[in-house]
């Protein structure tokens, strides 16, 4: 891993966007057979039975290779019914469109069956249809209508604009008011009245497949298919009706096997600028033939109007569709909703081809090690993977498949509250043209005030990967030696640092204890103790088992030599009495993790209420840092306060894993939970 590796990527990556770059705003030569090359390419590795994915009933805005249609086909009939509806466009009202959508669902199985090319076609297709000019004036109108089936492609959007180059994506968002160029030559938008996730209105339809699979429950709230239909339907009938619309194209996954195409069509440019700092970006060749396998649609601020009807919890609906990999986005401006769905998405198919995906960062180190730190929202996977000392593979989304690790993004969304210039270096360099400033609060100069939380906690920059200068080549690295649990304890408890055995690394994993830090989701104010399985609960579609199990056969497999429970929250007392752990400790104590040093050092004995054995002394640190009752004024409001941590772990162990298993899992976890917390007697 030279310097000139290093270099090297920068310009893989550099390309990748400079053909980007090159590609005008573009309409492709599209037909509408769906995805199925790249579902047999998914297929060959999943446990998907075949059927499952034949039955798949559409996937809209696709496109397929073969099935070119010869454009001088179409019936007189229809051309004559088209220069009708071209006349009458103007007319059309509310009243008037449930008659045409009629009409065209109507005609178009009829005629159909003798088309030339139309056993490349479902029934008819607009995608088809729309090459010709009077259907491309009376596209904006019929697509809402059509039944999905029938639905186009939005690149054949009279005003689509596809992969825009930073430069005119900067001219978008600023002439449409979106957002501005601040210190630093950065671009700042403000998301409305979301700053942070939506936790209670994320939605999973759960229909065939989805049904058997996805872990139900608060996280993935069950949604009927016809009601994701009408939310899907609505929001494509708005975009479809703007000026113009912006499709990104890209790539989930770095790892050429098992990444997914992702088109993400949404309203805002500066949702355009987001998805192009956060996906993997395509070269033009990849564009030129881009067949998504994934569609997300985001219509911005504007809400779900049926919502009441529909039994929604409100006009906000974030929705994924997992069996037809779609997502729509209705009533939040807040972005990370997109690269979360993707995710969610991934969290779904990747296990089941045998690849772990996780909610954590990772980096590589001189030698080829790679270490993976997972982690909820800000418990530092950003801020400890720009580490100076090693290359970065990636900040947050990753898979881990019989390669190594890989990361799922091709850019990173940090924290940006109260950064440090001193002690987040890197983040701090990174933030400069291209990279998308989210809620930063600026002074009359459009200098950035990081410490302002007045608009929210949960300030944000998206950023290329290439604005951290010593990024992994393709974002691919080997199998982890170090796997670091970062946790935000908010009652100041747990140890720093923690070693962590095999059981223990599983009871730690599927407990995911840590706290909600301000802003991330709306309501959070302060942050809030909550045991997310996977450290990413709220991102895992299917039940905490599958990657449980997944984990510990990745750790046993690879002799991962050393899983450790790293608290980056706080100390010497809970929220609002301790203070947060400082980061420059923290590094040093991932230094000693990740150089092996720590593997040297005397542990104690396990402590009696966690069974948690940290090391005695690390280099460089003071002792005292590392024992968390030390920190602690009053002794017994520690002992007091653990007992109360220790009971809210078994509760969730009880509530959450325990309840609804077999009583063979049951029995073994309940031994679990028993071997690694003791629960204080007092
Ligand atoms: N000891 C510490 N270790 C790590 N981060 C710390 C520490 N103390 C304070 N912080 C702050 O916590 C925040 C961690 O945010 P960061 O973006 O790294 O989290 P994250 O896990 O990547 O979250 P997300 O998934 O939401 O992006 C930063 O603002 C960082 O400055
Ligand atoms: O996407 C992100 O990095 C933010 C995140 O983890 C969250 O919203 O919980």
């Amino acid at each position: 891993m030279t310097a000139m590796t290093i270099e090297e990527t920068r310009h893989e990556d550099e390309k990748c966007m400079a053909d980007a770059h090159s590609v005008a705003p573009q309409k492709a030569e599209f037909t509408a057979l769906e995805n199925t090359e790249k579902d047999k390419k998914l297929d060959v590795k999943t446990d998907i039975e075949p059927c499952a994915l034949d039955a798949i009933p559409y996937a809209p805005f696709t496109c397929a290779k073969e099935g070119k249609v010869a454009e001088p086909w179409l019936p007189t009939t229809l051309r004559v019914i088209e220069a009708a509806l071209v006349k009458a466009t103007p007319v059309l009202d509310r009243t008037l469109r449930p008659i045409l959508s009629l009409l065209l669902r109507t005609l178009m199985p009829l005629i159909s069956p003798g088309l030339p090319g139309a056993h490349t076609l479902r029934p008819l297709c607009p995608a088809a249809l729309s090459r010709t000019p009077t259907v491309q004036t009376l596209l904006p109108i019929i697509a809402p209508l059509l039944p999905p089936t029938f639905a186009p492609s939005f690149l054949d959007h009279p005003a689509c604009k596809r992969n825009l180059s930073y430069e005119a994506l900067r001219w978008e968002v600023v002439s449409r008011g979106e957002g501005r160029v601040v210190d630093n030559d950065v671009m700042l938008v403000d998301t409305g009245a979301f700053t942070g996730r939506c936790p209670k209105d994320r939605y999973v339809v759960d229909a065939g497949e989805a049904h058997r699979r996805v872990g139900w429950g608060e996280v993935n709230i069950p949604l009927k298919e016809a009601t994701f239909d009408e939310v899907y339907a609505e929001c494509a009938r708005r975009l479809w009706g703007l000026k113009t619309v912006y499709v990104f194209d890209g790539f989930v996954g770095a790892s050429k096997s098992s990444r997914l195409a992702v088109r993400v069509v949404t309203e805002l440019a500066w949702h355009h600028h987001f998805c192009t700092n956060m996906f993997r970006r395509p070269t033009n060749e990849e564009l030129a033939e881009f067949c998504p396998d994934i569609t997300i649609l985001n219509s911005g601020p504007d809400g779900f109007a049926r919502w009441r009807e529909a039994g929604l919890r409100s006009a906000t609906c974030v929705a994924l569709d997992l069996n037809r990999r779609m997502g729509v986005i209705m009533g939040t401006q807040y972005s990370g909703e997109m690269k979360k769905g993707a995710f969610s998405m991934m969290n779904y198919l990747l296990p089941r081809q045998g690849t772990m995906s996780m909610h954590c960062s990772a980096t590589v180190g001189a030698a080829g090690d790679a270490a993976i730190f997972f982690g909820l929202s800000g418990t530092g996977k950003t801020t400890l993977s720009a580490d100076p000392e090693r290359l970065l593979v990636g900040d947050d989304e990753h898979g881990w498949d019989e390669e190594g690790v890989f990361n799922l993004e091709g850019g990173c969304y940090a924290k940006l509250i109260d950064l440090d210039p001193l002690k987040e270096a890197l983040i701090h360099a990174a933030v400069r043209r291209n990279a998308l400033l989210e809620n930063v609060v600026v002074d009359a100069s459009g200098m950035c005030n990081y410490c302002d939380k007045s608009r929210t906690e949960n300030t944000r920059c998206s950023y290329p990967m290439w604005h951290i200068p010593s990024h992994v080549p393709g974002g691919c690295a080997g199998h982890p030696r170090s796997v670091i649990f970062l946790t935000c304890d908010a009652f100041g408890v747990l140890p720093p640092v923690s070693v962590l055995s095999e059981e223990q690394a599983l009871y730690h994993f599927v407990s995911g204890y840590t706290a909600k830090v301000a802003g991330t989701e709306q309501g959070v104010v302060q942050p809030t103790a909550t045991f997310s399985t996977c450290f990413g609960g709220a991102f895992m579609t299917l039940p905490a088992r599958a990657y449980a199990e997944l984990f510990m056969r990745k750790l046993q497999r690879h002799g991962i030599p050393g899983v450790y429970l790293v608290n980056t929250g706080w100390t010497g007392g809970g929220y609002g009495v301790g203070r947060r752990m400082d980061i420059t400790a923290t590094r040093q104590i991932v230094a000693a993790i990740l150089d092996g040093s720590i593997r040297e050092a005397e542990l104690t004995l396990p402590d009696p209420v966690f069974q948690l054995r940290k090391p005695r002394t690390l280099r460089g640190l003071d002792p005292q840092v590392l024992d968390p009752s030390k920190a602690w004024e009053d002794g017994l409001a520690f002992h007091d306060t653990c007992a109360k941590l220790c009971e809210l772990f078994t509760a969730n162990f009880m509530n959450t894993l325990y309840a609804a298993t077999t009583q063979q899992a049951q029995d073994l976890e309940m031994k679990m939970n028993k071997d690694t917390l003791v629960v204080m007697s007092t």
